[in-house]
C-alpha cells in the first residue's frame, strides 16, 4: 500500500537547510494500522504531507495506493483519506452538507454522495449532530467529522495527522473505538501520527519511532519494549547490606539483567520480570535477604525512545502540552 525508498524533505530557513525527513525506507501492507510516533518537530506531519502528495519530496520515491506520489499525485489522491490537524469542515455549514459536497469534489454522483455521508454519520455516531452547523459541534464532534470527511469516497488508505490532539480522554477513547472499527469493517490501511504513547500502543499494532527525521525502530509495540528495554523491579530491602550484597551476588538473575542500586533499593531491568518474580524471592529467602517490597513495572514506549535516543518523548512534549494550555 505504501513503499518509499530514501524519502528525504529539506526546507530551506533563513539560508539554513532544515533536514525535516531524512531517507526514509518504510514499506506498508494493506490492512495495517500503523503509528508514527515521535516528539515535536520529529519530522511526522512532513512524512505525511509527501505521502499525500501535499509536498514534494526533496529526494527519494513513494509509491501510495499503487501510484507515484510525485508522477501521479491526482492518482494517489483520488485512493487516499487525509485529515490533517486543521478542521477540514467550514463551519458555517452543516456537517451532511459538508460532507455531500466533498463526496461531489471527488466526483461521487449526488445520490451516491448524498448515501455515503448517511451511512458515514451513522458509523461515527453524528446522527444527533449532523444537521447542525459545524462551528456549533464540540471538539471529539468536529474531529469525527473531519474522519468522515477524509472517509468520504471510501479510501482504502486513510492518513490522520494527531487525531486525537485537544480532545479529552473520553473521546480518545472513543475515536481510537472508531478507527479500530473502519479498520475491522473495511479493512481500511490506516497510518497516523501521534505524540501520545498510550494512543500508539493500544491501537497500533505497528509503531514507528521517529527521531529528527528518522525511523530509528518499527515494531509491535510489546516487541520494541521486550527488544529495547525489558521490566523494571523494583527490590526494597529491609537491609541495605542486603541489598549490596544481592548486586554483587546477584542470585537467580540472568546475565542479562541490569542492576542499579540506590541504598537498601535495587532496580534490575530485564526481560519477562513477572514471571522471573517467584524464584527470584525464593532465592533471596533462601541467602538470607529479607525482601521488605516488590514491585514489577512494565515498560512504556517512553523507555523505548529513552533508550533508543537517550531523550525522553514525555521531556520534549511536555512543553508543547504547556504552550497549547497557555
Ligand atoms: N514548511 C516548513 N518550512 C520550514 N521548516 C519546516 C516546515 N515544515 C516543517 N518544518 C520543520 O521540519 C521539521 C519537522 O517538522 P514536522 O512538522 O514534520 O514534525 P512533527 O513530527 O510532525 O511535529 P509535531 O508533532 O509538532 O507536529 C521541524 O524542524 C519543522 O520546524
Amino acid at each position: 500500500m505504501i513503499r518509499t525508498r530514501g524519502l528525504t524533505k529539506h526546507f530551506v530557513v533563513k539560508k539554513q537547510v532544515v533536514e525535516a525527513v531524512r531517507g526514509l525506507d518504510l514499506t506498508v501492507e494493506a490492512g495495517e494500522l500503523v503509528a508514527l510516533l515521535g516528539p515535536n518537530g520529529a519530522g511526522k506531519s512532513t512524512m505525511l504531507r509527501m505521502l499525500t502528495t501535499l509536498l514534494t519530496p526533496t529526494s527519494g520515491t513513494a509509491h501510495v495506493a499503487g501510484h507515484d506520489v510525485v508522477a501521479d499525485p491526482r492518482g494517489v489522491r483520488a485512493r487516499i483519506g487525509y485529515v490533517g490537524q486543521g478542521n477540514a469542515a467550514a463551519h458555517g455549514q452543516r456537517g451532511r452538507d459538508e460532507l455531500i459536497s466533498q463526496g461531489r469534489a471527488y466526483g461521487m454522483s449526488r445520490a451516491a454522495a448524498r448515501a455515503r455521508a448517511q451511512e458515514l454519520i451513522e458509523s461515527l455516531e453524528l446522527t444527533e449532530v449532523a444537521d447542525r452547523v459545524v462551528s456549533s459541534l464540540s471538539g471529539g464532534q468536529r474531529r469525527r467529522l473531519d474522519i468522515a470527511m477524509g472517509l468520504i469516497h471510501a479510501p482504502r488508505l486513510l492518513f490522520l495527522d494527531e487525531p486525537s490532539t485537544g480532545l479529552d480522554p473520553q473521546n480518545r477513547a472513543n475515536l481510537a473505538d472508531h478507527i479500530r472499527r473502519l479498520r475491522a469493517e473495511h479493512g481500511t490501511t490506516v497510518v497516523l501520527t501521534t505524540h501520545y504513547l498510550d494512543e500508539a500502543e493500544q491501537l497500533a499494532e505497528r509503531v514507528l519511532v521517529i527521531d529528527r527525521g528518522r525511523l530509528v525502530a518499527d515494531d509491535a509495540p510489546e516487541r520494541l519494549k521486550a527488544e529495547h528495554v525489558g521490566d523494571l523491579i523494583t527490590l526494597t530491602f529491609d537491609r541495605e547490606g542486603d541489598a549490596r550484597r544481592v548486586a554483587t551476588e546477584r542470585p537467580g538473575l540472568p546475565t542479562g539483567a541490569h542492576l542499579e542500586r540506590t541504598g537498601a533499593r535495587l532496580r534490575i531491568r530485564v526481560d519477562g520480570g513477572s514471571r522471573l518474580v517467584p524464584g527470584l524471592l525464593r532465592r533471596l529467602e533462601n541467602a538470607g535477604a529479607a525482601v521488605a517490597a516488590v514491585e514489577v513495572a512494565r515498560p512504556t514506549l517512553d523507555d523505548v525512545f529513552l533508550n533508543l535516543t537517550g531523550r525522553s518523548l514525555r521531556e520534549e512534549n511536555a512543553t508543547t502540552a504547556t504552550e497549547e494550555k497557555a
